[in-house]
């Protein structure tokens, strides 16, 4: 069995992405992003922090917006619009989850769509699901995950894919990603009846279902390639994912380990998003 290193590979794209940084601050551009907190779930509060120091690492300006959870719709919207002007950002993104009180649909829909650094807007995702040919940016966990697939070699034209869970952050993005590479893929969610009779099949197993540890190795065939997406801290406050790993490592032929999988493939990618964002506005500008 071989192990995805999403550590190793977020490492390497991170390099490039210094490289790209410091190629547009010649050119007197530095790549800026805003990244927008409400509330104090304490995994943001980690994965905000990371994402500003990321930034910070890399040579791009950086705004973490921390707003308290009593914050209105209009308050939030303010702010975001405020970083809709602000030329020095290139992108933005409001980290979920939202405390309830929010439409965090409405919100997204606010950002500019070419600052839209998650990919979330409806015109982006659109894009996506017509693979349109140009750029625009995609969900950074599923575009993650197709660089480290890319990265391994592993062929997608042909392939079975099972993607657990159709969320939009994650399986519908991918689904499309995926298909537009040629892949044929099948979506299992809480609905599906004989969810193993589809896993079974898959050449490719992609689990986001937010229920640590639920896949064990009964649900995947041989020599399957496996990607984890789930994340869970345990009272010991270790990290688990969807997918018993010891379990699944007796059958799988290459899976991603949580921590180190793809985690460090989604910060790494909103970086390179932002840098895209960056160089596709001074190219529209053109
Ligand atoms: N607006 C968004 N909100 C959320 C997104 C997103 O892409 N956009 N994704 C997730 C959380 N997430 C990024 O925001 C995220 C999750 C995990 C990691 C990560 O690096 N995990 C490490 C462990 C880190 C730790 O110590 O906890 C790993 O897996 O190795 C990065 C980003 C939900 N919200």
């Amino acid at each position: 069995m071989e192990i995805l290193n999403g550590k190793a590979v977020a490492k390497n794209l991170n390099e490039r992405t210094a490289k790209r940084v410091a190629t547009l601050k010649e050119r007197g551009i530095t790549p800026g992003i805003a990244v927008i907190y409400v509330g104090d779930d304490p995994a943001s509060a980690i994965y905000t922090r990371n994402k500003d120091k990321m930034a910070l690492r890399l040579g791009m300006n950086s705004q973490l917006m921390h707003l308290p959870a009593t914050a209105t719709q209009e308050e939030v919207m303010a702010v975001l619009q405020e970083y809709n002007q602000d030329p020095m950002i290139h992108g933005i993104l409001i980290q979920s989850p939202l405390p309830k009180h929010l439409d965090e649909h409405a919100l997204v829909q606010a950002i500019r769509p070419d600052k839209d650094v998650d990919g979330f807007h409806s015109m982006n995702v659109g894009r996506l699901y017509n693979n349109e040919p140009g750029n625009y940016p995609v969900s950074c966990t599923p575009r993650g995950i197709m660089t480290m697939l890319d990265h391994y070699g592993i062929e997608l034209a042909g392939k079975r894919v099972v993607i657990m869970g159709r969320s939009i952050l994650v399986g519908r993005p991918l689904q499309a990603l995926l298909i537009n590479r040629d892949a044929t893929v099948t979506m299992v969610h809480r609905h599906t009846k004989d969810p193993e009779a589809f896993t079974r099949q898959a050449d490719i197993l992609i689990v986001g279902i937010g229920q640590p540890q639920a896949v064990t190795s009964e649900l995947v065939k041989p020599g399957a390639i496996v990607i984890d997406v789930g994340i869970h801290r345990t009272e010991k406050g270790k990290l688990i994912g969807d997918v018993d790993y010891d379990s699944v490592k007796e059958v799988a032929g290459m899976l991603t380990p949580v921590p180190g999988g793809v985690g460090p493939m989604t910060i790494a990618s909103l970086m390179a998003q932002t840098v895209d964002l960056a160089e596709w506005s001074i190219r529209d500008d053109q």
